[in-house]
Parts: structure tokens; sequence; C-alpha cells
């Protein structure tokens, strides 16, 4: 196991947000967090990366409480990409760069620019390297913070809605990126996500949140027409199209 969260109650001044919120990731898992929109996909996220503090409940990233790490160990561990990006006056080969931060003790060595060349050319964004951040697409822009998130060489990977800006290939490539990745480094990544047909291909694992708390949790077999009816309130059929498995409204 990887990553625990047990027992997580957080609440805004004004309201209860997550309550009782227990589940645990593997090595190797791709999980999507899913529900519908203010359920506190973000928020969990928030709580995992420390950004906020649950009021109540455990959070366990390899044995050590997430709350007792400084805030460069949590950076050592955890990757996070926001659903907001912020702008700024950096080149994308100094926005990926800075994604090893928390592993640079004196300078930059010629490991951490390997690494940086290495994702840039995996995510195909060498012809923008030198352009500023700010002249950059939405989906661009997009993909540049996920590389910095895969720079940072995190042991989990929090991504709140990585496609939402990307178009059909690129919402495939990155997904099939991060799942390598995953894959390849025994490490996790939680994602939130909207599109249950992109969720179906990315993800073995899935959540399903409902009032603040856990609905459903579980492998393909939780992707279940009630489950998603109770959810989502949207009658749907799930269906195999020529063996990929698809989620079709009715
Ligand atoms: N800073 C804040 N202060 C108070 N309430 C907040 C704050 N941020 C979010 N909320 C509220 O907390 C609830 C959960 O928000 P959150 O952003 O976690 O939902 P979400 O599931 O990620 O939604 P979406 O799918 O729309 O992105 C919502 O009701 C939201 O309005």
């Amino acid at each position: 196991m990887i990553l625990s969260v047990d027992g997580v109650e957080f609440r805004y001044p004004s309201h209860l947000v997550l309550k009782d919120v227990k589940f645990e990731v593997d090595n190797g898992d791709c999980l999507a967090i899913l529900g519908t929109n203010g359920v506190g996909k973000s928020t969990l996220l928030k709580c995992i990366n420390k950004i906020l503090k649950p009021q109540q409940g455990v959070i366990t990233i390899e044995k050590d409480e997430v709350f007792k790490l400084s805030r460069r160990e949590v950076a050592q561990r955890i990757g996070y990409v926001s659903q907001r990006h912020e702008g700024g006056r950096f080149t994308v080969f100094d926005a990926i760069i800075l994604g090893r931060k928390p592993h640079i003790t004196w300078d930059v060595t010629a490991r951490d620019m390997e690494i940086v060349n290495r994702i840039i050319k995996i995510l195909g964004l060498e012809e923008f390297s030198l352009r500023f951040i700010d002249e950059l697409s939405g989906g661009e822009l997009q993909k540049v913070v996920i590389a910095r998130a895969l720079a940072q060489e995190p042991r989990v990977l929090l991504l709140d809605e990585p496609t939402s800006n990307l178009d059909l290939r690129n919402q495939l490539d990155v997904l099939e990126i991060i799942k390598k990745v995953v894959q390849k480094q025994q490490i996790a990544a939680l994602v939130t996500m909207h599109d249950l047909n992109l969720a179906i291909r990315f993800a073995n694992k899935f959540i399903f949140l409902k009032k603040g708390t856990i609905f459903a949790a579980g492998g393909f077999e939780v992707i279940t027409p009630e489950n998603i009816e109770e959810v989502y309130a949207v009658p749907v059929a799930v269906e195999s199209f020529r063996t990929i498995p698809v989620v079709v409204p009715l």
C-alpha cells in the first residue's frame, strides 16, 4: 500500500464537505475519483497534499503521516496538479524544472536537466520549451503543469481534472503517459474526472463520492448503471463496444 486515507472529515467554516472518507491505494494504481460538481473531489486532493488540514482522520503515504511531514518532504513525495493553473513569466523549460525544486539541495544537476528534457520529449513539448507559459493555449499549459508534476518524480500524483483542456488525442496521450509512469515506477495516481468513459479506459480503481462520503469503491465492477444513476441521477447503460466498455446515458 502506498497511500491510506482513514476516516477523513473536512469542513470549511460554513459547511461540512467530507465525512468518514476511507480508502487505500496500492503501488501501480490509477484511481479515478468520481462524483458530481461540488461533492468534494478537489477538497479531498487538497487534504492529501496537506494544503487543507482535515479536522479528523489520518492520511499516510508509505506509512508516514502526511501532516507530520514538512512541506518539502510532502513535495518530494506528492505531485499535485490543481484545476486552476497560474500564469507567470516563466519559460516552459523553467516551469518544468521547478518541479525538481524539492529535490535540489544546492544547484541544478545534470540529472535534473536530463529528467526535464526527457519529460519535455515524452509530452511533445519540445517546440514550446523556450516559450513563456503565459503565451500558451489552455491545453498546452495543462501539459506543462503535468510535466512539472512528473519532473517532481513523486510517489503519488494527484491530478485535478488533468484532461479538462485537452483535445481527444492529447486526453488519450496524457493519460496513457501517466499510466505508463505509474506502472513503470510503481507509484500511484489519484485523478478527479468527469468523463466516465475516459475514467474507465484509464483507471483500474474507482471511487464514487456522494454527499461527501464514499458511495462505492473498487475495480471496474463498481461501474454499474445502478451506481452511476445513484450518483449522477442519470440513467445509463454500461455496454461493451468492440471490447471497450462504454457508459451511454439513456
Ligand atoms: N475555499 C472554500 N471555502 C468554502 N467552501 C468551499 C471552498 N472551496 C470549495 N468549497 C465548497 O466545498 C464543496 C466541495 O468543493 P470541491 O471543489 O472540493 O468540489 P469538487 O467535487 O472538486 O467539484 P467540481 O467537480 O465542480 O470541481 C463545494 O460545495 C464548494 O462550493
